[in-house]
């Protein structure tokens, strides 16, 4: 761990079961490579993962099985030790490098920015060679415009001890946000390619898919399918990510998908066993697959290992946890902006009460730094997605890290001026709804001359990802706002309706689906209880479970209104962050406003991250 951080809790912990082939999975790091500071459970460093990875692979060969490596993108935004340097990643790539993995992908974050792409090729690529894999990614030359695979399409190799035979791809889902040195082919259309079909006819002891796809979207359904179409009795081990929670799924009895959260919190387990050998002619594969969510805490390491403070670290290990030290010396990542007067949180709280991070934006940010000198003066309606936010804010010192942790875009204000309130006052509720403009492909390129071919952006697209990755809550969520926005609507007769309408139990309950408590046993601290297609005994770690709420799409403050409340301007800017125009010109044209991007202007200098930060340097001085 880094120095500074908290110090690891022990807890009843469950064991690894082993297999002929194992793994270790990491996804959606975030550059969160120094652990986490605050929270005891999770706060192992990427130094600590260097030798806990060394004595794992010590333990694969003294047992003769085999372990591999994997990481499934989202390496990078989200945490001052990506976000902080300039250029950004200066420290990142060459101490994320540290690492053996052994297959390797691109996930949506590394695709943002141009210059992330850029670092991808000529950093990423070069560091792990033949161990990165990208079927459906093309990289294009800015200089020449050639567009050329952005790695190998697929990877095929023999394991160190067993000498399993694996073919292993590396997929993104279909992902349309990316800058244009880079090319996302859809994986429906990645499928149907020869190149893909060839491989499929190949009879390796094992698939390994590895993708920036969430567990349950509906890519890694289109890549099973295919492959089982071609192929009957080959394992198929899945690896994704994207979604930011502990999963696994079961495709059939031969085929099993883990994703293994985020920010360095979980490292992912799965061990394969009663696979057959090359050359096995005789029999059949009659896998049997484990999982487990490893938590990011050195004391847990030491368990699954059977070492202790004394003997786990290696000189490898203590190096890299320097690196990440130095690294974070130099870009001062603890310098302190303020002093957070309690938790705000994403999901923990309700919406709309004390403690929501979304409220502490809208009540008291927002109105102190939306603000464009040349229209003070004007009503505003400040608007911006929740997916924005990225992380909880912790009573205490908040400082240079945590800025970029809660916000690492680099998004900026943009605007519409002097919108009639009566359409204005619409969009909120059209984001948050269920409405189908927004799963409906024909009625956005219809109405709003979308490419007909595009798949229909979705609203949930601007929550944030731990939310998308639960459906059911989302639909019913959506059904909800869309049903109070038409009784809203002030037709004569609707009003009732809108009293009698009950929220979902979950907005004001939390949802305990996929957090069932696991045991009363008193002390334990609080985390992941997860439950997925294996059963609730996925977790390493017992914690005791945290609360999730449900959380709207995008949020909204209403800025120099007039002071009685019942008065409401005749227009008003629509001040929103750049991410969301997207949803912004289709809610204005579904409110009666013939608007398009044309008539959008920048609102203010600075980000949404560079203000938060002046703000709270402004408004939380005090002592921790
Ligand atoms: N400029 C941005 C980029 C992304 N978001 C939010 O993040 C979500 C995607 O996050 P992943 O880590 O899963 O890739 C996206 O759906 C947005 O909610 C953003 O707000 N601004």
């Amino acid at each position: 761990a880094q120095p500074g951080a908290v110090e690891p809790v022990a807890a009843p912990m469950r064991n690894l079961t082993w297999g002929q082939l194992n793994f270790l999975h990491t996804t959606d790091t975030h550059g969160w490579l120094g652990g986490h500071f605050q929270e005891p459970q999770y706060s192992a460093d990427w130094g600590d993962y260097v030798s806990f990875a060394h004595h794992m692979r010590k333990q694969a060969d003294d047992k003769g099985s085999d372990l591999l490596l994997i990481d499934t993108g989202d390496r990078v935004e989200g945490n001052g030790l990506f976000d902080a340097s300039s250029p950004k990643g200066l420290y990142q790539y060459d101490i994320y490098a540290q690492q053996d993995v052994d297959i390797i992908c691109t996930g949506n974050h590394e695709l943002y920015q141009h210059y992330s792409i850029e670092r991808e090729h000529n950093t990423t690529l070069p560091n792990f060679k033949e161990n990165y894999v990208a079927s459906n990614l093309d990289y294009v030359d800015p200089e020449t415009g050639k567009q050329s695979p952005m790695a190998q399409r697929f990877r095929r190799f023999k394991t160190k001890n067993q000498g399993l035979d694996i073919i292993a791809f590396g997929f993104l889902f279909d992902f349309t946000g990316n800058a244009n040195n880079s090319a996302v082919q859809r994986v429906e259309d990645t499928v149907k390619e020869k190149w893909f079909l060839d491989v499929l006819k190949e009879k390796p002891d094992v698939f390994v898919v590895i993708g920036h796809v969430g567990l349950r979207m509906e890519e890694f359904e289109v890549i099973f399918k295919a492959m089982r179409q071609a192929n009957w009795h080959t394992p198929i081990t899945f690896f994704g990510g994207h979604a930011h929670v502990r999963d696994a799924r079961k495709f059939d009895s031969m085929s099993v998908a883990l994703a293994s959260g985020r920010y360095m919190e979980t490292i992912g387990w799965m061990s394969v066993d009663g696979l057959k050998k090359t050359g096995d002619v005789e029999t059949q594969a009659s896998p049997t697959f484990t999982r487990t969510y490893i938590d990011n805490n050195v004391l847990g390491m030491y368990h699954h290992t059977g070492l202790d403070e004394s003997t786990f670290h290696t000189d490898k290990g203590r190096k890299v946890t320097e690196m990440i030290d130095s690294a974070r010396k130099e870009l001062e990542l603890d310098r302190k902006f303020g002093c957070a007067p309690r938790d705000y949180w994403m999901s923990r709280a309700r919406f709309n009460e004390d403690g929501n991070i979304y409220k502490l934006l809208m009540d008291e940010v927002f109105p102190d730094i939306i603000v464009n000198e040349d229209r003070r003066n004007q009503s505003r309606l400040a608007i911006m997605n929740t997916g924005g936010i990225r992380f909880d804010i912790f009573k205490g010192a908040f400082t240079r890290d945590t800025t970029y942790i809660v916000s690492p875009f680099v998004s900026e204000f943009r605007y519409i001026p002097d919108v009639p309130y009566k359409i204005a006052s619409r969009i909120i509720g059209i984001l948050n709804s269920g409405s189908r403009i927004w799963v409906n492909p024909l009625l956005q390129s219809d109405i709003f001359h979308v490419d007909d071919d595009a798949p229909p952006r979705s609203n949930k697209l601007m929550s944030a990802p731990e939310q998308q990755a639960h459906p059911e809550l989302i639909k019913e969520a959506a059904d909800y706002f869309m049903k109070k926005l038409a009784a809203s609507s002030g037709r004569r007769g609707r009003r009732g309706r809108l009293a009698a309408l009950e929220e979902p139990e979950y907005m004001a309950e939390p949802q305990r689906d996929g957090q069932m408590p696991l045991t009363s046993q008193p002390d334990l601290i609080a985390g992941y209880t997860t439950k997925d297609d294996f059963g609730d005994d996925g977790d390493d770690t017992v914690h005791e479970p945290l609360e999730f709420y449900y959380q709207a799409n995008a949020f909204q403050s209403e800025i120099n209104f007039p002071a009685y409340h019942k008065d409401k301007p005749e227009n008003v800017d629509v001040v929103f962050i750049d991410f969301i125009q997207p949803w912004i010109i289709p809610a204005l044209k579904f409110s009666g406003g013939d608007y398009s991007d044309k008539d959008v202007r920048k609102y203010m200098e600075g980000t949404f991250t560079s203000k938060f930060a002046e703000w709270v340097g402004e408004n939380w001085q005090g002592d921790c």
